[in-house]
């Protein structure tokens, strides 16, 4: 017995020993406990603010415990020297089994739960895959992207008929002095990317499918950065104790594993209705050419289902959720929203809908739309961006195995360049001939993140934002029909509390 406890204690006090001589090695942040890390300080929500008040204490660069290292970074310079600086593409093969390439050091992703839960299958896709497979979906997808148009017109296009759709479901609206937006929204940005991947349309009195689908991934991006998964992700086994394992790691599962099967039978029909002989209109049709003409085995049907789970959640949450903090914006300041509304009868007139030509000749409706999306700063925490490479970060060594977390929410809300950047200010983003966009405010805008693993779908996302936002607020003026509360709802995603709004006719 006394072996027992003799053992046990060796083994505890080696333990602890080791963790702290392994805690000297990093970053210098909050003071961890063995076993739980950090853990105990985080809040059971909004852990953005709890990272952001750290950077206070410790600076831009620190170490939280959960209780795997991970390194944050909280500003701008911190943020380009990992994303871009050291992520200069050299060629080099550094490492043949992680297929690690020098200048890819924070490109790899966490396979751990709850992040990993979204994809059936280990480093697949583009979202939550890394080395070599990264880099053949990630290149394979961006091509797909650019031959649908989005230098052909054709995405603007696609992105235009959802709009025309949205309007004449807003129009067939008897009762507009008390509208919920959040589904013709909803369904105008999940219309281009379901065109995009298969290739057709839902209608908004025929939608239940797409609204049922919609509640899964929402439910799924709600939970998923709780303290319960967190919890489960520190220490796996935990997934079989009663309470936490439900919360943390079996809930979650049961629920995505729904959304897993509904992408895989959309695949399958589609895969059925592939002929070789057609040009391929959608991205499952584009991707299977891609697989017999690049003969590369990377390209197969487990990625080609993996890619389109991630366009599917990351091409629809984000672009809906957005456009929902655009209007709850404009309903708060509603000489803003009348701004907009001038530029747009001023350069468009009221017979046409805003096209992207008009883009280039609306700074104002432009600068509205970056500050929307800085301010909302709808990302609290970016996924997990795995070191596997010991390297320096501005003078701070961030060993191999460590996780970085870059947080772009504190760059766009602490920068020095957003003066008084609590306040809601478009202006800033434009000089005082009110034409030129101030650059340097733009350029720590960041929304989608910069470097290698920035947003694929940024060209569509900011396409998507300009048409269906100036086309709404040419279309009408909204008006608050219940409070417009700011205040953002915790999640992967930050949304808008719920609102309503009147809708008051505007052009012909
Ligand atoms: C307002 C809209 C959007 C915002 C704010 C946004 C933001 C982001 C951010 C910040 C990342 C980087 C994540 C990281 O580093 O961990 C990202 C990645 C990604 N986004 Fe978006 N996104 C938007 C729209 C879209 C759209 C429309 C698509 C698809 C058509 C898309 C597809 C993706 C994909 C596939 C990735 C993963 C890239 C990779 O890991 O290599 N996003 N997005």
């Amino acid at each position: 017995m006394s072996v027992l406890i003799v053992s046990f204690l060796v083994f505890i006090t080696a333990y602890i020993v080791h963790f702290y001589w392994k805690v000297s090695k990093y970053p210098k942040g909050p003071f961890p406990l063995p076993f739980v890390g950090n853990l105990l300080q985080f809040p059971a929500e909004n852990i953005q603010l709890y990272i952001d008040d750290l950077s206070k204490t410790y600076g831009p660069c620190f170490t939280i415990w959960t209780p795997l290292p991970s390194v944050v970074v909280t500003d701008y310079e911190h943020v380009k020297e990992v994303f871009v600086t050291q992520s200069i593409e050299k060629n080099e093969c550094l490492n043949e089994n992680l297929l690690l390439f020098s200048g890819e050091t924070f490109t790899y992703r966490s396979h751990l739960p709850p992040e990993a839960l979204l994809q059936p299958h280990v480093n697949t896709g583009v979202l939550l895959a890394d080395g070599d497979n990264w880099r053949i979906q990630r290149r394979t997808s961006l091509k797909i992207l650019r031959d649908f148009g989005l230098g052909r017109n054709l995405m603007e296009e696609q992105v235009m008929r959802s709009v025309h759709e949205m309007l004449s479901q807003l129009e067939s609206i008897a009762d507009k002095k008390n509208v919920d937006m959040f589904w013709p929204i909803q369904l105008c940005v999940g219309n281009v990317i379901n065109e995009s991947l298969f290739g057709y349309h839902y209608k908004h009195e025929d939608s239940e499918k797409f609204q049922n689908f919609v509640g899964i991934v929402d439910t799924h991006l709600r939970n998923v950065r709780n303290r319960a998964p967190l919890l489960v992700a520190a220490f796996p086994w935990m997934k079989h104790l009663p309470i936490i394992g439900e919360l943390g790691y079996h809930f979650l599962k049961r629920n995505i594993d729904t959304y897993h099967k509904f992408i895989q039978e959309e695949v399958t029909t589609q895969i059925k209705e592939y002929d070789e002989e057609v040009e391929p209109e959608n991205f499952v049709h584009a991707y299977m050419k891609q697989m017999k003409q690049a003969g590369n085995p990377n390209l197969d049907m487990t990625n080609l289902c993996a890619s389109v789970l991630d366009f599917w959640v990351a091409g629809m949450e984000t672009t809906s959720n957005s456009l929902r903090w655009h209007l709850a914006y404009m309903m708060k300041y509603p000489e803003i929203q009348d701004k907009v509304r001038k530029e747009i009868f001023d350069v468009v007139g009221t017979s046409r809908l805003p096209s992207m030509s008009d883009k280039p000749n609306m700074p104002y409706t432009q600068a509205v739309i970056h500050e929307v999306q800085r301010h909302s700063n709808m990302i609290p925490i970016l996924g997990s961006h795995l070191n596997v490479e010991d390297t320096t970060v501005l003078g701070k060594k961030v060993p191999a195995g460590s996780f970085l977390i870059a947080q772009i929410w504190s760059v766009m809300k602490n920068d020095k360049v957003f003066e008084d950047g609590e306040k809601f200010n478009p202006d800033r983003y434009l000089l005082s001939d009110r034409k030129t966009f101030n650059k340097t405010v733009l350029e720590r805008t960041i929304p989608f993140s910069v470097g290698k693993r920035n947003c694929v779908g940024e060209g569509l996302a900011r396409m998507e934002l300009f048409l269906i936002f100036s086309a709404l607020i040419q279309k009408y003026e909204f008006v608050p029909a219940s409070k417009v509360d700011l205040t953002p709802v915790w999640g992967a995603v930050l949304t808008t509390n719920p609102y309503r709004c009147k809708l008051v006719p505007q052009a012909a």
